[in-house]
């Protein structure tokens, strides 16, 4: 597996980022409990390198190290984004839209589907029944004050529709529960709930695998809301150009990426459910005493590397994996839905600032004015085509804004909102459409009897309204667009002898 390259395998992408000097080694003895995460939030919020740690307090027979912060932001020199680079085989100095591209190549493509091998690394150990004791891990205790030890965080959940023709590989937390269960969140219209259900109606448990440490690739494609029923691998295959290399699991006809680190294999019970949460979601809240039920995911089976690296990502306050993945994918498949429509938008992107619930979409001023329309009439209709959708799902306030907007810098985003869009008359309220529960002010808002499933969604049109007919009719207040050219420049240039620092 040295020669597979770091996105097509994990143990891979953790060489490259010792490479980039984006590792840190940490070889003392960690506790899982709460340590391994408060390591994990200082190095992200620092933009510091990603902590791999080798020795966790109550190791057992090989399982585990773990990473944190896997695609967390670095520090500038290093290339912002440049751990996401990593995950889909860009160069570390790639920006966010090449990312976001790459991940948007395989669109309205032919997928390629993965090819089977005989054996692979994630079989070098096999353990299974009484051996099995999830309690006895070093399982991840995020938060303080979370429910219970977030095993699952950055594992992609693999299940298949009943009839085979879906394969769907997902991202949503899961706690260990007791020895051999952990409980988790599946909730429909995410796929791994619409899948579960479709297993509900036949009445019989999901078969069902969480694979740790697989192709950075995969992992961005289980966080990325794909179509229904487009199987992610084969998404995955056509964007990096080869099929993905994956083994059959030993308990089932599922089947999982070759270089896994750990998987684990088994079911999700459509009948047997457990307390789940409270947990340190991606708006950065713990809610003390929110606590949920989810379905009993029944490990039978674990399969691992040796010297297996469990990922884990600790969300919370931005800017984590549930940012720079969740909002980021959302953003390319909205920008998809919106151009396959024939929309005139040139960019979509969740400002890490807005926690991933706010997406601002650009629009080509020419062609909105060749369009002949008004605010309502196009923000109803942006709106008609993302609000009403699971891909959708995870904003609940968009901003169109015009050319002039740079929608990767929050200045330019907040500049235009507070001035072009008038209160009330200019924004578009929607009461009816499927909203993301698990925001404070829909999960909050729950306990007073607000169905936190639906509405407390808007557009705000941030365009004025001379940009529907005429056009831009104004100089902007700043030294780039108020001056001459030429004054600028003799500006520019004297800067240091006139005394100013550069
Ligand atoms: C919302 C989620 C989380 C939370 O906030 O607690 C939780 C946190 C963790 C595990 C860190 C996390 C990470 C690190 C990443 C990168 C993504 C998620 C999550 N977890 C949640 C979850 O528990 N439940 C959920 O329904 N979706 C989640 N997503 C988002 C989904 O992966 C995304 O919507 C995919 O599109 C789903 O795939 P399809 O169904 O479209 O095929
Ligand atoms: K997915
Ligand atoms: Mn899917």
């Amino acid at each position: 597996t040295a020669s597979e390259p770091p996105h097509l395998c994990f143990r891979s992408f953790v060489d490259a980022l010792r490479e980039d000097n984006d590792l840190a080694e940490i070889n003392e003895e960690i506790d899982p409990y709460l340590e391994a995460a408060a390591i994990t939030r200082r190095a992200s919020e620092t933009l510091g390198k990603a902590p791999l740690m080798n020795n966790l307090k109550g190791n057992k027979y090989g399982l585990w190290r773990i990473l944190g912060a896997p695609a967390c932001l670095r520090s500038e020199e290093k290339g912002m984004y440049g751990r996401l680079a990593r995950h889909v085989g860009l160069p570390v100095d790639a920006t966010m839209r090449e990312v976001m591209d790459q991940m948007l190549s395989a669109k309205h493509k032919e997928g390629i589907k993965p090819v089977v091998l005989e054996t692979g690394p994630c079989k070098e150990n096999i353990i299974s029944g009484d051996q099995i004791d999830l309690t006895k891990l070093p399982s991840p205790w995020q938060h303080g004050a979370d429910g219970g030890a977030y095993l699952q965080s950055y594992g992609m959940h693999i299940v298949q529709s009943p009839d085979g023709s879906w394969t769907n590989w997902s991202i949503a937390r899961a706690m260990v529960h007791d020895k051999n269960h952990m409980t988790g969140i599946v909730m429909t219209p995410q796929h791994i709930g619409v899948i579960r259900d479709q297993w509900k109606a036949i009445g019989k448990d999901v078969p069902w695998a969480c694979a740790f440490g697989v192709p950075p690739a995969a992992i961005m494609a289980s966080s990325m809301p794909l179509p229904d029923g487009v199987s992610e691998g084969d998404y995955v295959g056509c964007m990096t150009g080869a099929p993905l290399k994956v083994v059959k699991c030993e308990n089932n006809d599922l089947y999982v990426p070759a270089t896994s680190e750990i998987v684990m294999e088994g079911t999700i019970s459509i009948t047997e459910r457990g307390p789940e949460g409270p947990y340190g979601e991606m708006h950065g809240y713990t809610f003390r005493g929110d606590v949920h039920d989810g379905p009993l995911m029944k490990v039978d089976k674990i399969t691992y590397r040796d010297n297996a690296i469990l990922p884990m990502s600790v969300p919370g306050r931005a800017v984590d994996e549930t940012h720079t993945l969740i909002g980021t994918l959302a953003s390319c498949e909205m920008r998809q839905i919106l151009q396959d429509a024939g929309m005139p938008v040139t960019e979509v992107w969740t400002p890490f600032e807005a926690q991933a619930i706010w997406a601002v979409i650009k629009i080509d001023g020419e062609k909105l004015r060749a369009l002949k329309t008004t605010s309502e009439e196009f923000c109803r209709k942006i709106a008609k085509l993302l609000f009403y959708e699971k891909r959708g799902m995870m904003v609940h306030r968009l901003f169109i804004v015009g050319d002039d907007i740079d929608v990767y810098n929050f200045k330019d985003v907040m500049w235009a909102f507070s001035t072009r869009c008038r209160p009330g008359t200019e924004e578009y309220f929607y009461d009816d459409v499927g909203a993301m529960p698990l925001i404070p002010f829909m999960s909050q808002n729950a306990k007073l009897g607000v169905d936190p499933w639906k509405g407390g969604k808007i557009v705000s049109d941030c365009l004025l309204p001379q940009e529907y007919t005429t056009g831009p009719n104004w100089e902007t207040g700043d030294f780039e667009h108020a001056y001459p050219k030429a004054m600028q420049e003799k500006i520019l240039k004297n800067w240091s002898a006139m005394g100013f620092d550069n």
